[in-house]
């Protein structure tokens, strides 16, 4: 669901494994590329049509997932940056699971590119999708409780996100550069404060990840500096606006992550205009 990039990373290892799955595209391409370690592959696929299915890889921005819902089959694994994508797909189809993707991949029109190597984190309970995807090559972790996992990737894109989304800057600006590093920190430390309100204990220091992060992916352009330069809504509010949106409802101040929102909102509603 969504032939986009992380929608072509899983088709990429399903036909790797040996599978052509059915897929439900919006504006469809002639066809995909998938490229990784300098070789560029075709996608193989079906169009989706009314067919059952064990699984639905959900992989829309999280801002389209209301839309995804009428397409869904099985057990549908919603791999999504940020809060509030998969919470509201798992409202209307309780048959609903998170995934946390830490690989990085660049989509320029139909052709997606392998720009960082990192691991797809699943529930335990969809194993069966796991080892086909790790029989295609991907490095698959199974884990009791992905919620953890998702609130460490939150941490890290809240603070790598958006701060290189205001400044127009790589991400190796959050780790390099101090007064970057300071934002950086005190935007980790209300997520941590969210995160530990709601009975969420992260896997690892959030703080140290976003650094590590950072400086694995310093010279890559983060989605949302990339989505911001192109005038294309980005998924802020499911990310620093839902930190916010979160400790409002827990009695958390979200100073640092409110005034990030405000500013990347209004860069949204500038765009075009300047
Ligand atoms: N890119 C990355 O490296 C990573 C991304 N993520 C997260 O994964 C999610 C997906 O991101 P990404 O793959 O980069 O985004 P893309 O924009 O590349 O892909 C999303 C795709 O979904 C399609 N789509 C949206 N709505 C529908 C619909 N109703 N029916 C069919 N297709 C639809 C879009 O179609 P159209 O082409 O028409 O817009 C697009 O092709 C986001 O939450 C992102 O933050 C997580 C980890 C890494
Ligand atoms: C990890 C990071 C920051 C890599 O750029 C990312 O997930 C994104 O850009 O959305």
């Amino acid at each position: 669901m969504g032939l986009g990039a992380v929608g072509s990373l899983f088709t990429y290892f399903l036909n790797r494994a040996g599978y052509v799955p059915a897929a439900v595209q919006r504006r469809p391409c002639g066809e995909y590329l998938f490229c990784a370690g300098g070789a560029c592959e075709r996608l193989r696929f079906a169009a989706a049509g009314a067919e059952e299915a064990r699984y639905t890889v959900v992989a829309v921005k999280a801002y389209d997932s209301p839309s995804a819902v009428p397409h869904l089959r099985g057990v549908a694994v919603v791999a999504q940056n940020g809060v509030g994508g998969f919470e509201a797909i798992r409202e209307a189809y309780p048959n609903s699971v998170a995934a946390v993707v830490t690989y990085g991949v660049y989509r320029e029109g139909c052709r997606s590119e392998l720009r960082g190597v990192g691991e797809i984190y699943l529930p335990r309970s969809v194993a069966e999708l796991g080892d086909v995807l790790r029989g295609g090559g991907a490095r698959v972790v199974l884990v009791d409780d992905v919620e953890p996992y998702r609130w460490l990737k939150l941490a890290v894109n809240a603070a790598i996100n958006a701060i290189t989304a205001i400044l127009q800057v790589p991400n190796g600006v959050v780790a390099e550069v101090g007064h970057a590093r300071d934002l950086a920190r005190a935007v980790v430390a209300e997520v941590v404060r969210v995160a530990d309100t709601l009975g969420v204990k992260m896997p690892a220091d959030p703080f140290e990840e976003v650094l590590r992060v950072a400086a694995a992916t310093a010279g890559n352009i983060s989605s949302t500096a990339r989505d911001l330069a192109r005038c294309v809504r980005t998924e802020v509010d499911f990310i620093n606006g839902a930190v916010v949106k979160y400790g409002e409802a827990l009695g958390v101040a979200t100073p640092v992550n409110a005034a990030l929102l405000q500013l990347i909102k209004t860069r949204e509603a500038l765009c075009g205009r300047e």
